[in-house]
C-alpha cells in the first residue's frame, strides 16, 4: 500500500513523510520543488519532481506504483501574496487540485486528505470555532481551499471516493528529532520570524496590533505543534482505509496564545532579547482564532503530544539554530 504525498518536500508534507516512513508506509512524494527541499525527505521516500497539475504525469505515477491513497499538501500558501495575484492562487490550489482529484477518480484511488485551513472561517463570530460555522474567508488563500473542499463534497457524493479536509490552525514547530523543519526563506509566520530574530537573522520583528479586545490586546492564536499536525493525517489515513466516510475537521489544540505571550516565549526560550516594534495591524487579521477540535480527537482517537507553547518554540528555535549553522557551513564552503 503506497501513499502519495503532494508537496511532499515542503514543511508539512516533509514531516508526514518522516511520520509515515516511521510507521512503517511505503511513500511517493510528487513536488515541484517550488518552496521544498529534496534533502527535507527521508531515504526511504521517493521524489518524483513534477507538477500536482500535470495530468499525464500524476496519471501515470497513480497507476504505475498501485497508490492507495493521496495526501494532499501541495500548493501556495502566502496569504497576502493571494491578494495581490488571486489568479495564481486559484490555478494551483484550487485547479492544480482539481486536476489532481479527477485524475485519482479516474485511477479508481478512493482515499485523498486535503490540506485546508481556518483561512476558511475568516474572522470567526465566536471561538473555538466548529467546523459547522459560518465560511466567509477573508483571503483569495481561503477561498480557493474552500472551493477545493467544496469540489472534494460533490466528487464524494458522486464516486467511489472518500476524503477528509483538514482545517489547519496555526502550525509551528519542528520534528523533535531533528530531522526537518520550516525551511522556507522569508516565511511569515510570528514563530518562525521570532526564532529568526532572536539569533539574528532579522534585526528586529514587528508585532502587528497591540489594540485587540483581548487579554493583552494582542492577536490570539492556536498553535498546534507540527508533528501533531501530520499525525492527525496518518489516523485519517488509518480511519479511510477502515472505510470512515468523508468528513472536515478542525486541528488546533482549542487553546490560544496572544502575539505578546509568543514573542515572550521565543525569549525565555532562547535566552536572547531582541528588537520588537510595535506596528499597526496587518490588513485581514482576525483579533481571535481558536479550534473546536472536539471532532478531530472523536473521530480520529487524536491525542495530541506536544501541546505545549513552550516545547513548539523549543523545537522551532533547535531548528532555526540548525537552519544557521548550515548556512554558515555552505558559506564557508563556497
Ligand atoms: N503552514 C501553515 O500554517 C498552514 C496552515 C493551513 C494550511 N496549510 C496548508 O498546508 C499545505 C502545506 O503548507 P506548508 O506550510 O508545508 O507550505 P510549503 O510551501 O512548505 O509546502 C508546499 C509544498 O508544495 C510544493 N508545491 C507547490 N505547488 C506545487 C505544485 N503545483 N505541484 C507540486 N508541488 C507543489 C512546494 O514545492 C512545497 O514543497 C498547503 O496546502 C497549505 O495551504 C498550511
Ligand atoms: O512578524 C510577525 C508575524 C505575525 N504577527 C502576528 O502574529 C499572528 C499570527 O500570524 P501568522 O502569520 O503566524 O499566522 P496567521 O494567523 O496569519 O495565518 C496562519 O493561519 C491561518 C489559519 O488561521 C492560515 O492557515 C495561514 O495559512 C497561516 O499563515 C497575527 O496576529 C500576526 O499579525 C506579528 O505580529 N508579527
Amino acid at each position: 500500500m503506497t501513499t502519495l504525498i503532494t508537496g511532499g518536500a515542503g514543511y508539512i508534507g516533509s514531516h508526514m513523510a518522516h511520520c509515515l516512513v516511521r510507521a512503517g508506509e511505503k511513500v511517493v512524494v510528487l513536488d515541484n520543488l517550488t518552496t521544498g527541499f529534496g534533502w527535507a525527505l527521508p531515504a526511504e521516500a521517493q521524489l518524483v519532481v513534477g507538477d500536482v497539475a500535470d495530468a499525464g504525469l500524476v496519471g501515470r505515477l497513480l497507476a504505475d506504483q498501485a497508490i492507495e491513497a493521496v495526501i494532499h499538501f501541495a500548493g501556495s500558501v502566502i496569504v497576502p501574496e493571494s491578494v495581490s495575484d488571486p489568479l495564481k492562487y486559484y490555478r494551483n490550489n484550487t485547479s492544480a487540485s482539481r486536476s489532481l482529484i479527477e485524475a485519482c477518480v479516474t485511477a479508481g484511488v478512493d482515499k485523498f486528505i486535503f490540506s485546508s485551513t481556518a483561512a476558511v472561517y475568516g474572522d470567526p463570530l465566536s471561538v473555538p470555532v466548529p467546523e459547522d460555522a459560518p465560511l466567509v474567508p477573508l483571503s483569495p488563500y481561503g477561498m480557493s481551499k474552500l472551493m477545493t473542499e467544496l469540489m472534494l463534497k460533490d466528487v464524494s457524493a458522486a464516486h467511489d471516493f472518500r476524503y477528509t479536509a483538514l482545517r489547519y490552525f496555526n502550525v509551528a514547530g519542528a520534528d523533535p528529532q531533528g530531522a526537518t523543519g520550516q525551511s522556507t526563506p522569508q516565511a511569515t509566520h510570528l514563530i518562525k520570524v521570532a526564532c529568526e530574530t532572536a539569533l539574528g537573522q532579522r534585526p528586529q520583528m514587528s508585532l502587528f496590533g497591540s489594540d485587540y479586545d483581548t487579554v493583552d490586546g494582542t492577536a490570539v492564536r492556536d498553535y498546534i505543534h507540527v508533528s501533531d499536525l501530520v499525525e492527525a493525517h496518518r489516523l485519517a489515513l488509518l480511519r479511510l482505509r477502515d472505510g470512515g466516510a468523508s468528513a472536515v475537521m478542525n486541528c488546533g489544540y482549542g487553546e490560544g496564545y496572544s502575539v505578546r505571550q509568543v514573542i515572550e516565549t521565543v525569549k525565555a526560550v532562547s535566552g536572547i532579547d531582541f528588537k520588537v516594534e510595535e506596528a499597526p495591524r496587518r490588513a485581514g487579521d482576525s483579533p481571535k482564532v481558536v479550534a473546536d477540535s472536539a471532532r478531530a480527537r472523536q473521530e480520529l482517537g487524536w491525542q495530541p503530544k506536544y501541546n505545549d507553547l513552550e516545547l513548539i518554540v523549543r523545537h522551532a528555535f533547535a531548528w532555526e539554530e540548525k537552519l544557521k549553522a548550515r548556512r554558515v557551513n555552505s558559506l564557508q564552503e563556497g
